[in-house]
């Protein structure tokens, strides 16, 4: 590692328009063979149910599971068991969460679009919602928060969780305490695209949801597109992936512990730094191989930066911007003299972090804003996780006879240039005698 540069460096005036199309548009798309192994999941489960989820954990987690759910008190008490400096940690951050995903639904106003016609709307929760948590090579029970607490705000009923055990058949007691602390009702020990089968069409202990959320790997999300139709699923999250958009005043240091940071989570993570300082780039390099060689997840990090990592070198910020916004990525880092005038640029990413002081790991645990965002591009036309979508608008309208017949000739005359005669008696039915 020591002479060879840990992430390659690229000159955005170097690239071809087809290079810089490469370079800009990830592909979400699952192979082929990983539909058709998560296809024979998904029936199995749904047919025979309980018996399937457990012989899928055997196989694939490794282990025999007496009961697929978590006992109640095993939920409740697990603050108590955990280090309590992590309880305090998991407390904090699910209030700032709370706090954030409160403020994004509102009361709406009654609108009076002529005297006596009224429409609003009002905020209905979905009942059962189903959140997958990540296990495999990691824990997350941040990950628990930045679902349950906005399932919990926006009135959820039922919130079921679903992670696979551990090698001892166990859900960790930091997830369990998770969820304790933000209002989830159930906690199967379950992984995999028989987790996600298991929620869409409920087996004898696992009930059924009417929406499905939560990141995972390709196999999750795979189960995830398949049974989208029968049940409601989130966006399908990809591999996780930062662009820092820096200029000479940034510090090479932090700099290259973002990268590392973003990188740390799976070997088909990207980070991208995109500057016009060619000093810092090579300041960062060497950073990168010095901050590397004790890290103790050194080989995801090399993987990532081999494989979907570059530093790109730009004439200007205008530059950096357009190819940004080209790119969409999933967090975006401004480390600039004035971040925010940068940020008016900014079109497509999915979360915006300003200034040195505004890491991405502090959002991905405490700030309260949410975790969960698009990836590979998908930040073009869709947001962040939020309280939004663990419910829904209901439309309401409340005409009076006066509001009624103020509009009846403009309903008439378009229901019957629909040719749809029945509609147009049915205003002219309330005034006849
Ligand atoms: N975007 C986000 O907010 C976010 C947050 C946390 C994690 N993540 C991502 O989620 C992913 C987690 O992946 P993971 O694998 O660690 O955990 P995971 O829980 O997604 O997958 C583990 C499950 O995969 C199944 N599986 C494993 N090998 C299989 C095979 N050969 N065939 C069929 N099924 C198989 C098993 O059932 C196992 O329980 C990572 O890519 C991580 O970056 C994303
Ligand atoms: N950065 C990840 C994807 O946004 C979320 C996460 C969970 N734990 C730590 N980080
Ligand atoms: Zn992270």
């Amino acid at each position: 590692m020591n002479s060879v540069a840990p992430v390659r460096t690229i000159r955005l005036a170097d690239l071809s328009p087809e290079e810089r199309r490469r370079l800009t548009h990830r592909s979400g798309a699952i192979s082929m063979d990983v539909t058709s192994v998560v296809r024979q999941i998904v029936e199995d489960v749904r047919q025979k149910g309980d018996e399937s989820v457990r012989e899928y954990t055997e196989r694939f987690d490794g282990v025999k599971l007496d009961s697929l759910e978590v006992p109640r008190v095993e939920i409740e008490t697990a603050l108590d068991r955990i280090d309590q400096h992590l309880a305090e940690a998991m407390s904090i951050a699910a209030s700032n969460i709370r706090a954030f995903h409160s403020a994004q639904i509102h009361p709406e106003p009654v609108v009076e679009t002529s005297p006596g016609v009224k429409v609003w709307r009002v905020w209905r929760p979905i009942e059962r919602v189903g959140v997958y948590v990540p296990g495999g090579g990691a824990r997350y029970p941040s990950t628990v928060l930045m679902h349950a607490v906005p399932a919990s705000v926006a009135g959820c009923s039922e919130i079921v969780l679903c992670t696979p055990p551990g090698p001892d058949g166990k859900v960790p007691e930091a997830t369990l305490a998770a969820a304790a602390l933000s209002g989830v009702t159930r906690v199967f020990s379950i992984g995999g695209a028989q987790a996600i089968a298991a929620m869409a069409y409920g087996t004898q202990t696992i009930p059924p949801v009417q929406k499905i959320f939560g990141p995972g790997n390709v196999y999750v999300t795979a189960a995830k597109m398949l049974v989208f139709g029968d049940v409601d699923i989130d966006k399908p999250a990809g591999p996780s992936e930062l662009v820092i958009i820096a200029d000479d005043t940034a510090d090479p240091r932090e700099t290259a512990a973002d990268l590392i940071a973003q990188s740390e989570h799976a070997p088909d993570n990207a980070s991208v730094l995109v500057t016009t300082s060619e000093s810092l780039a090579e300041a960062v390099l060497s950073e990168l191989t010095r901050q590397l060689e004790d890290l103790p997840n050194r080989d995801r990090v090399i993987s990532s930066f081999r494989s979907n990592g570059f530093i790109l070198l730009v004439e200007d910020l205008a530059q950096a911007v357009g190819f940004v916004n080209e790119y969409a990525p999933e967090h975006l880092q401004i480390v600039t003299v004035s971040p925010r005038e940068i940020l008016e640029g900014i079109n497509n990413a999915g979360s915006i972090f300003l200034g040195r002081y505004s890491p991405v790991p502090a959002g991905d645990y405490a700030v309260g804003s949410n975790h969960v965002l698009p990836t590979s591009g998908s930040a073009r036309t869709f947001g962040p996780l939020s309280t939004e979508e663990f419910g829904k608008w209901v439309q309401v309208q409340e005409l009076t006879q006066e509001g009624l017949r103020s509009i009846s000739n403009a309903v008439t005359a378009m229901a019957r240039a629909e040719n749809l005669e029945g509609h147009a008696r049915a205003i002219e039915v309330r005034f006849s005698v």
